[in-house]
C-alpha cells in the first residue's frame, strides 16, 4: 500500500490517494468519520478546530461498503477557506484592496518551517511554506490511517494512541493493559489520558501555558495488539518494520522522539532486564513473560503487543513570541503569530495511532498478499497453524 496528501490548511480541502488496498475490505465514510472526529478534540486546541468539522467523501475505490481494489481517493473540506478564498485563490491579489490576510509573513517563527522553506522554495511570502507545513495535513494522514484500521480490523488487529505526558506530568498506565482497557478511560478523557487523577493537572499546565503566552508539548504512545510474529524482516535494513515505525512516528509535526518499548531506558539495564524471555504453550504458541522491548525482536514483530512512544515539542507558534528577523529589513523583530494550538498532544495521540495502523497494515499485506481478503485470510489462516505448531 502507499498513499500520498495534498491540499494546503487554509486551502478548499485535502485530498488523500491510497493505493494497494485489497478488494472486500468494509469501508464506510463513518468508518473514517469518527477517527477524524477524535482527531479535532483535545484540550488545549485553538479556534480553528471550532470552525472545522472534518468529514471525509470518498470519491473511488469503493462500491456499496466495499473496498474493489482500485485507487481510494479521499476528500476531506476546509470549512476555514471561505475566510481564505482570497489569500489562497490562484488569482494574483488585488494590490488596491485592504485586507488584513493580505499582509504577508515575513518574520519567520522559530521552530516552524518558515525560513528553511522560504530560502529553499525561493518565497518572500513565508505563507507559501506555512500553509503546507501546517499539521492540517495529519487530518489526511488520520484518514489512510482509518483505512489502515480497516484492513486491520478483519483480522483482529487493533492499534490505540494516547497520552502519557503532557509537559512534566506523566500518566500511570498498567504495563500490560489491553486496549479495550485502555479505551475505556482515554476516549471520555478531555486530554486523551488513562490516568483520571492527573487529568485536571494536565489541564491546569496547559492552561498555565495558554495564559502565559506560551506552549506546551508531551508524550503519546500508539498500542498494536493481535499482530502475528514475523512482521517485517531482519534481512535488509529498510525493510526492518520497527525502523519504518520510527520514520513514521517521527515524520508527525512537532515530533522529535521515538522510542520502542522501553526505549532509551534499555541502554540503562542490564540485559537481564531488558530481553524478554520466551515461553511456549500448545494452544497459544509461543509468547514472552515479559514485553520490555515493545514487540520487536530482529526489526519483525515476535507476537506481543507493539509499543511505540513519540515525544511531541510544545508549539512553535507563541503569543508570547520569540525574536526573529524581518527578512526584508533584515531587523530583529518578534515572530509573526499566526492564530495557533497551545497543547496538541492529544490530537497528536490519534496521528501517531494512525501512522503506526498504517505502517503495520502495510507490512501486514506485504507478508500475506494484498489482492482480496479472501486470499489473504486463507493465507492468514495457515500461517498461523504454522506459527503455533512451529
Ligand atoms: C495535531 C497538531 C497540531 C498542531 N498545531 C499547531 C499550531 O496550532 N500552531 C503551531 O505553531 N504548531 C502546531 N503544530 C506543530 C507544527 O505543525 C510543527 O511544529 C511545524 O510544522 C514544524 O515542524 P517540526 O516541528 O516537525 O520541525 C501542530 C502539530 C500537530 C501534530
Ligand atoms: C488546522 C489544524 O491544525 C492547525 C495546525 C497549525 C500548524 O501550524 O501546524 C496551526 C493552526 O492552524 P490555524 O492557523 O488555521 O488555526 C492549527 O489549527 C488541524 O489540526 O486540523
Amino acid at each position: 500500500m502507499r498513499y500520498m496528501t495534498s491540499g494546503e490548511s487554509h486551502g478548499p480541502q485535502l485530498t488523500v490517494i491510497i493505493e494497494g488496498v485489497p478488494s472486500q475490505i468494509e469501508l464506510k465514510a463513518e468508518d473514517i468519520n469518527e477517527h477524524l472526529a477524535r482527531r479535532q478534540k483535545g484540550y488545549g486546541r485553538g479556534r480553528r478546530m471550532q470552525i472545522e468539522k472534518d468529514q471525509a467523501s470518498i470519491v473511488s475505490g469503493v462500491r456499496h461498503g466495499k473496498t474493489t481494489g482500485a485507487p481510494i481517493t479521499l476528500v476531506v473540506e476546509n470549512k476555514d477557506w471561505t475566510h481564505w478564498q482570497k489569500i489562497m485563490g490562484a488569482e494574483p491579489l488585488d494590490p488596491n484592496e485592504e485586507t488584513e490576510m493580505k499582509r504577508q509573513i515575513q518574520r519567520p517563527r522559530p521552530g516552524h518551517a518558515d525560513l528553511n522553506g522560504a530560502i529553499k522554495y525561493d518565497h518572500r511570502d513565508m505563507r507559501n511554506v506555512l500553509e503546507r507545513s501546517s499539521a492540517r495535513e495529519t487530518t489526511a494522514r488520520v484518514a489512510a490511517g482509518a483505512v489502515a484500521k480497516a484492513v486491520l480490523r478483519h483480522f483482529s488487529i487493533d492499534v490505540l494512541g494516547h497520552v502519557q505526558e503532557i509537559g512534566d506530568i506523566r500518566a500511570k498506565v498498567p504495563e500490560n493493559i489491553s486496549n479495550a482497557e485502555l479505551r475505556s478511560k482515554t476516549e471520555s478523557s478531555e486530554v486523551r489520558c488513562y490516568d483520571e487523577s492527573v487529568e485536571e493537572e494536565m489541564k491546569r499546565a496547559i492552561d498555565e501555558a495558554k495564559n502565559a503566552g506560551d506552549s506546551i508539548g508531551g508524550v503519546v504512545e500508539a498500542r498494536a495488539e493481535g499482530l502475528p510474529i514475523g512482521l517485517g524482516t531482519h534481512v535488509h535494513y529498510d525493510r526492518k518494520l520497527d525502523a519504518k515505525l520510527a520514520q513514521a512516528v517521527m515524520s508527525i509535526n512537532a515530533f522529535k522522539g521515538v522510542e520502542i518499548g522501553i526505549g532509551f531506558e534499555a541502554a540503562r539495564k542490564n540485559g537481564s532486564e531488558v530481553h524478554d524471555e520466551i515461553i511456549y504453550d500448545p494452544n497459544q504458541g509461543y509468547a514472552r513473560r515479559t514485553n520490555r522491548l515493545g514487540g520487536f525482536e530482529g526489526g519483525m514483530t515476535n507476537g506481543m503487543p507493539v509499543v511505540v512512544k513519540g515525544a511531541m515539542k510544545p508549539i512553535p507558534t507563541l503569543y508570547k513570541p520569540l525574536q526573529s528577523v524581518d527578512i526584508e529589513t533584515k531587523e530583529p523583530f518578534n515572530a509573526s503569530i499566526e492564530r495557533s494550538d497551545s497543547c496538541a498532544v492529544p490530537a497528536a495521540a490519534v496521528v501517531c495511532e494512525a501512522v503506526v495502523a498504517w505502517a503495520l497494515a502495510e507490512a501486514f499485506l506485504e507478508k500475506f498478499g494484498s489482492d482480496s481478503l479472501f486470499d489473504i485470510q486463507k493465507a492468514y489462516e495457515q500461517y498461523l497453524e504454522k506459527a503455533r505448531t512451529f
